[in-house]
């Protein structure tokens, strides 16, 4: 797809939205503006694009004939899932002049959940079903689907493994990637490529599969999934504790993953500056807030005596307390405590929202350099963006934070934004210098040109060349994650953002 061709004439657009229609059905091609300008407008409310039509196929044979349509007819197609993205993936590029060609491909209607196999331990389920429907499926079987965010209620499978979504399990169940067996995926010229095998071992060649997850909608769209289900603990033990200082965090995690080994599922950071807009919208912190607190899960199987459990976690923490590592911890005594240690954590994003918002670094660096990594970019901080309040939250456990920067209460709580692409400089030549990923859980997005900056050129290169092997008319979500074809329209606007 070229963008010289863009333009389209109200005779055009009626035809090709009457063709849409004679293949659809008139219902599932959408063309009410209010519903376009939604489904057109990213999470974060920050980009609002434009689109010709909503399609909402109900087969993968519907899907197949939109990409073959869109093809012969030079449209683009964004692939939407629960339009969760943080980095713009799943909608149009502002101003683009693609827009007037561009249909958002939405998958809600492929929804059903086809089946368990409670021996095989793996449930087969159509992209559009919603994560939080598949996790209690998976629980009414009596068994894990682990991977969890705070989006879970609206996010959908296709658009968590079009994104390898990450979320606060990573560290005990790995990524969206690791939980997902088999897929199918429609290819951009209208092939159906069945890959639900439900083997967890498979050498005979290349993995296709992982390829296609992570690849945000640009090398085919997802319409099945065989997921990997895995045995459902009996309990956990939360607990919500307050650190003598940032380095302690490396004792405490150490000492749990040696204490708990596999039963660590969880295990997140939080600096002040993040939890303070949570307790400021009314929510109680259960200890004194100090600079860094952690929040962490410990699962236990139904073998295991939760009393007996905890207890000795009580031991293995004591010298922690006596050494000045921990400050104060709280342990949830009941589940419905746990949930309210787990809302702290997972109200940071809306809070922080409400109360100005911040310029948004989803980074990784090796867990074992984090801290330094931290403490190195607040230096440059002081001397070099005196005015930016650090609001760094995110999963330690995977060396993951969401390193989210807003302004002073001096400078005024939009300040940030006059500043965002400096900033985000300043932060991913960190990361790089620390051997870490500029995109580590939300994906690449319309952060293409932060990839041109900090990628090694050969590797970018192959990316290209991967997505030309797959895409070779560019129709499949132009301008995001990499430039192909080159000449595809840009928003200079969005560069680092
Ligand atoms: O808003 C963010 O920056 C992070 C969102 C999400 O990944 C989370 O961990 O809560
Ligand atoms: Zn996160």
């Amino acid at each position: 797809m070229s963008s010289t061709i863009s333009t389209l004439s109200e005779e055009d657009r009626l035809r090709l939205l009457r063709e849409l229609s004679d293949r659809l059905g008139a219902d599932h091609v959408i063309t009410d503006a209010g519903e376009i300008k939604a489904a057109s407008l990213d999470s974060r409310r920050r980009r609002q694009g434009e689109a010709l039509a909503l399609l909402r196929p109900g087969t993968p044979e519907e899907v197949a004939e939109i990409l073959r349509f869109a093809s012969r007819s030079h449209l683009v197609v964004i692939p939407q899932g629960g339009n969760t993205s943080t980095v713009g993936g799943a909608t149009p590029n502002p101003e683009s002049p693609l827009n007037a060609r561009t249909l958002i491909l939405q998958l809600s209607r492929m929804n059903r959940i086809l089946g368990i196999d409670a021996v095989n331990g793996t449930m087969t389920v159509e992209a559009g079903a919603v994560l939080e429907r598949v996790q209690a499926a998976a629980r009414e079987a009596g068994k894990l689907f682990p991977v969890s965010f705070a989006a879970q209620g609206t996010a959908q499978i296709g658009g968590m493994l079009a994104a390898n979504a990450g979320g606060v399990h990573v560290v005990r169940y790995g990524m969206a990637r690791r939980n997902c067996l088999g897929i199918e995926v429609v290819l951009a010229d209208g092939r159906i490529l069945n890959l639900m095998r439900s083997v967890r071992k498979d050498n005979a060649g290349y993995d296709l599969k992982d390829l296609f997850i992570g690849s945000e909608g640009t090398l085919g769209v997802i319409t099945k999934a065989v997921l990997d289900l895995s045995a459902l603990p009996a309990g956990r033990i939360t607990v919500f504790a307050s650190l003598g200082e940032l380095r302690a965090v490396e004792k405490l995690f150490t000492t749990l993953e040696d204490f708990a080994g596999p039963s660590l599922t969880a295990f997140e950071l939080i600096s002040k500056p993040a939890l303070e807009p949570v307790i400021a919208a009314g929510r109680k912190a259960p200890i004194e807030p100090s600079d860094w607190m952690v929040l962490f899960d410990l699962s236990y199987t139904k073998r295991e005596d939760p009393e007996a459990f905890a207890e000795s976690l009580t031991d293995a923490l004591s010298p922690l307390f006596e050494d000045g590592t921990l400050a104060d911890a709280a342990i949830a005594q009941t589940e419905t405590q746990a949930e309210a240690l787990w809302t702290l954590r997972e109200e940071i994003p809306t809070a922080v929202r409400a109360s100005g918002g911040n310029i948004k670094n989803d980074i990784s660096v090796p867990r074992g350099s984090l801290c330094a990594f931290i403490e190195e970019t607040y230096v440059r901080f002081e001397t070099e963006a005196p005015w930016l309040l650090p609001m760094i939250f995110g999963h330690y456990g995977d060396g993951n934070l969401h390193f989210n920067l807003g302004s002073k209460p001096d400078f005024g709580p939009g300040y940030w934004k006059a500043h965002e692409r400096e900033i985000h400089r300043l932060v991913n030549d960190e990361v790089v210098k620390f051997g870490g990923s500029v995109a580590a859980e939300h994906g690449v997005g319309a952060k293409i040109q932060v990839l041109e900056r900090t990628k090694d050129p050969l590797e970018l290169e192959l990316m290209k060349k991967l997505r030309g092997v797959f895409d070779p008319e560019g129709i499949l979500n132009p301008g995001r994650v990499v430039r192909y074809p080159e000449d595809v329209w840009q928003n200079p606007k969005e560069a680092w953002d």
